[in-house]
């Protein structure tokens, strides 16, 4: 059975990043998964953090000379920054003076980082989590909350999308469609686009729109403020009948959107025209099947799921991210230590998560689909996945996948 999972806090020694049940034969280097780690660090309106930090990657076990072998995959995603949070992130007891004394910086910033965190920010998970692990500061809360650990999940995206190239034929990429109040309503571009919108520090194609979310995110931080808005996710050359109808969570939209759901700051989901297909009269809402040699669909409304099946056409789903919770013009807030008013703890922060979400986002959906993809084909081992998905394929009556 495939399944994955991280471990690790944002200021820690590392993240781990642990995947089983995926299949033997896949080729995959440790190259691969820096480079999906690299793309995750991109974009405009990334905070200090991102300029200084690395994720040093160790491959510990499950690949061997460049290929899968079967065995549960482990990976370390080393914080270059531990030095500095040794003290404050000690698996150990920590003598008191260690969190009062710099770690030989001579910077204040240093001591601050080690005092108890007694203002919750809102929208972040700062409070609630503290009344619900019984915490006196928000330290260990915001450590686990953070998206640093998005990081550990591009890395296993990284292996997925493997998977699903080599035996499906399967690709993904991801747009930025909304920054603020700045929208793309450009129609979905084609798989060859990947390229292109690595190269846009905001993931957008049109250079006009381009240029006003850069505008918009620049002023936004000038203002001491954060944005959202909406990433869409697009994944070509989906076999048809990954998924099923046959129970509630294993409907493959159930799954992407859990999966999306799951990234932080993301607070809506769409598949396909979504929201604005529930206003259409149903015969102007779904996608209607013609014969041109093989069969086709004249429309793609439903984003490539019917029935919570992918039905051949390309899986487009998009998700909003929340504006980021840390602004810089502080909010209101209590400080728990005293119970009295105060503006919510602010260091340092991202203006917004979209652009580095949409990385995120595509990790997302690649791990979904190799886990519909090895259900659907006994994944073992690669060739073998190759052989039953090309007996399948060649099963269905209408000669078209
Ligand atoms: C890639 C990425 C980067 C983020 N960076 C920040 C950040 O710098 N500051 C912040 O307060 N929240 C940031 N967030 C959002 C918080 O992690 C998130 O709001 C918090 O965990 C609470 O969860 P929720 O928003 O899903 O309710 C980021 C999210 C993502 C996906
Ligand atoms: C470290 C990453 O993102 C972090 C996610 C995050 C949050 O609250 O989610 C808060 C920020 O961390 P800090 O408060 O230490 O500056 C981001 O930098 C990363 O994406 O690698």
């Amino acid at each position: 059975m495939f399944s994955w999972s991280t471990a690790g806090e944002s200021h820690g020694p590392a993240l781990i990043a642990l995947m089983e049940g995926a299949p033997a034969g896949v080729r995959i280097s440790s190259a691969d998964i820096s480079r999906a780690l690299a793309r995750r660090r991109q974009g405009h309106g990334r905070g200090a953090r991102q300029k200084f930090e690395r994720d040093e990657l160790t491959v510990l076990s499950g690949i061997r000379h460049g290929k899968t072998i079967g065995s549960p995959i482990a990976l370390e995603i080393g914080n270059s920054e531990w030095p500095k949070w040794r003290a404050v992130m000690s698996a150990d007891p920590v003598d008191p003076s260690e969190l009062t004394r710099d770690a030989g910086t001579g910077d204040p910033r240093e001591i601050a980082r080690n005092k108890p965190l007694t203002k919750p920010r809102p929208g972040h998970a700062d409070l609630v989590g503290m009344n619900k692990y019984g915490f006196d500061d928000a330290r260990p809360v915001l450590e686990r909350a953070s998206a640093r650990e998005t990081a550990a999940r591009v890395a296993l995206g990284a292996i997925a999308a493997a998977v699903n190239g080599q035996v499906a034929g399967v690709s993904v990429l991801s747009r930025v469609v909304r920054i603020g109040n700045v929208v793309d309503e450009s129609a979905p571009p084609g798989p060859d686009a990947a390229e292109a919108l690595d190269a846009s520090p905001v993931r957008c194609l049109d250079p006009a729109v381009e240029a006003a979310m850069v505008a918009e995110i620049d002023e936004a931080k000038k203002d001491g403020d954060t944005l959202g808005g909406v990433v869409e996710v697009l994944v070509y050359g989906v076999p048809q009948g990954l998924g099923t109808y046959a129970t509630p969570m294993g409907r493959l939209d159930a799954r992407l959107a859990a999966a999306a759901m799951s990234i932080q700051s993301v607070k809506g989901v769409e598949i396909g025209d979504g929201f604005t297909g529930a206003g259409r009269r149903g015969s102007v809402a779904h996608d209607e099947i013609v014969r041109e040699g093989a069969l086709r669909r004249l429309t793609n409304r439903a984003g490539g799921i019917e029935g919570g099946m992918s039905n051949g056409e390309a899986i487009r789903i998009r998700l909003a991210f929340k504006p980021i919770s840390t602004v810089p013009r502080a909010l209101r807030t209590i400080d728990t230590a005293t119970g009295e008013p105060a503006t919510a703890l602010h260091q340092r922060s991202d203006v917004t998560a979209v652009v580095p979400g949409a990385v995120v986002a595509e990790a997302m959906a690649s791990l979904v689909v190799a886990q519909a993809l090895i259900e659907k084909t006994g994944g073992d081992c690669a060739d073998q996945m190759r052989e039953s998905l090309a007996a399948y394929l060649a099963s269905i009556p209408e000669a078209r996948a």
